[in-house]
């Protein structure tokens, strides 16, 4: 295989202190990286580096629960719970080594009437979310911890979001309402990753990738890593949302502590008539002893989806409208559609290398006889 080609590009790194007093200036530096390379680290965002770092407690807490524990919690097609070694990108059409547990709002109020003395307990539940937390008795403080840390990465997706809003002339609630994740049809999604130690002292395999190159599929992403776990490269250059193709020139992303590294996705993309760009990522497999950072690999991705019901159509109508829930389904199948065509090149090559070799075979027999 080619080694990798890198390319060095601008990715800014925005500041949102002062947000209502610079919101002008903020909005055009949003609108500048998303009309470019579709990618932006945030700092001064309010969350604290112990903030992020408790989070990330949580969450190799719960991946260092046995499997059978994290299999109570499975991944569901409501794009919740956990899974391992089960996520097949299009662009390799194999499996991310890499185990992922997400979790949505599910925020509408559940009122359970108790006794007189305690005449009612408000719990945060929802459809999506019922029989997909991990139990209180494996993880006391998850949930809580969860929720309360999506919360405050709602609060700054809201601020781009209006800045967004701003940039393509809608009103400034305009995406905010759309994505409000007090509805209990809200699809915005927390994304709790590990990726796993790779063997230092073993080549990696041909093929072996953390998360293989794609687009999410979302309006924008947020992205927690953390400091010495590098990895997260990007390729710009779609034209298009429905383009499924590739570049090959790669720029890695660096960050500092307590950064927020934030990406436009397709739905962004296509609400922007493709002005602001959604870009293809991969987390890659470490290569280089030298360079490459070779131990377990935690990162909590943020996925700001639209609700359901709401209406999906940008300011110049390039696209037809489609409601939130037409959107994911597109957004689904589409992948399946690409996943499937993979399969099939995969599928093709593996049985042309067979003849091959089964003709190279039968050559050695008649030679030998
Ligand atoms: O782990 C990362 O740094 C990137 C994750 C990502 O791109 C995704 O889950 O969509
Ligand atoms: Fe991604």
């Amino acid at each position: 295989m080619d080694p990798t080609k890198y390319t060095s590009r601008a990715i800014p790194r925005i500041s949102l202190r002062d947000f209502d007093a610079r919101v002008d200036e903020i909005t055009a530096e949003l609108v500048c990286a998303a009309e470019t390379n579709g990618f932006f680290s945030l700092k001064h965002t309010g969350i604290s580096v112990e903030e992020i770092e408790n989070m990330f407690k949580h969450s190799k807490q719960f991946f260092a629960l046995p499997d059978g524990s994290k299999a109570t919690v499975p991944w569901s097609a409501k794009n919740v719970g956990w899974e391992k070694n089960a996520q097949i990108r299009p662009s390799t059409g194999t499996a991310d080594m890499k185990e992922s547990y997400q979790l949505q709002f599910g925020m509408y109020f559940c009122a359970i009437f108790g006794n007189e003395w305690m005449p009612i307990i408000m719990d945060r539940v929802g459809e999506n979310m019922k029989d997909s937390w991990i139990s209180e008795d494996e993880l006391p403080s998850f949930k809580d911890t969860a929720l309360d840390f999506m919360q405050r990465t709602q609060a700054v997706s809201e601020r781009l979001m209006l800045c967004f809003a701003r940039g393509l002339g809608f009103t400034d609630d305009y995406f905010v309402k759309a994505h409000d994740v007090s509805q209990p049809d809200s699809q915005t999604t927390l994304r709790l990753l590990h990726y796993f130690a790779v063997d230092k002292s073993v080549r990696v395999p041909e093929g072996y990738f953390r998360a293989g190159a794609h687009a999410d599929w979302g309006f924008l992403t947020l992205l927690f890593q953390r400091p010495g776990q590098s990895g997260l490269e990007i390729c710009p250059g779609r034209e298009v949302v429905s383009d499924f193709g590739i570049g090959d020139e790669w720029t890695k992303v660096d960050f500092e502590a307590g950064d927020i590294v934030c990406n436009i996705g397709d739905l962004l993309m296509s609400w922007s008539d493709d002005r602001f760009k959604s870009t293809f990522h991969r987390v890659r497999a470490p290569m280089d002893p030298e360079t490459d950072y070779y131990g377990p690999r935690y990162s909590i991705a943020f996925f700001n989806q639209p609700c359901s019901s709401c209406t999906i159509q940008g300011p110049l109508k390039k696209y037809p409208a489609v409601t939130g829930e037409e959107f994911t389904r597109s957004a689904m199948n589409r992948n399946f559609a690409a996943l499937k065509a993979k399969k099939d090149v995969m599928a093709a090559e593996a049985e042309k290398s067979d003849q091959q070799i089964a003709s190279a075979m039968s050559r050695e027999v008649r030679i030998k006889a």
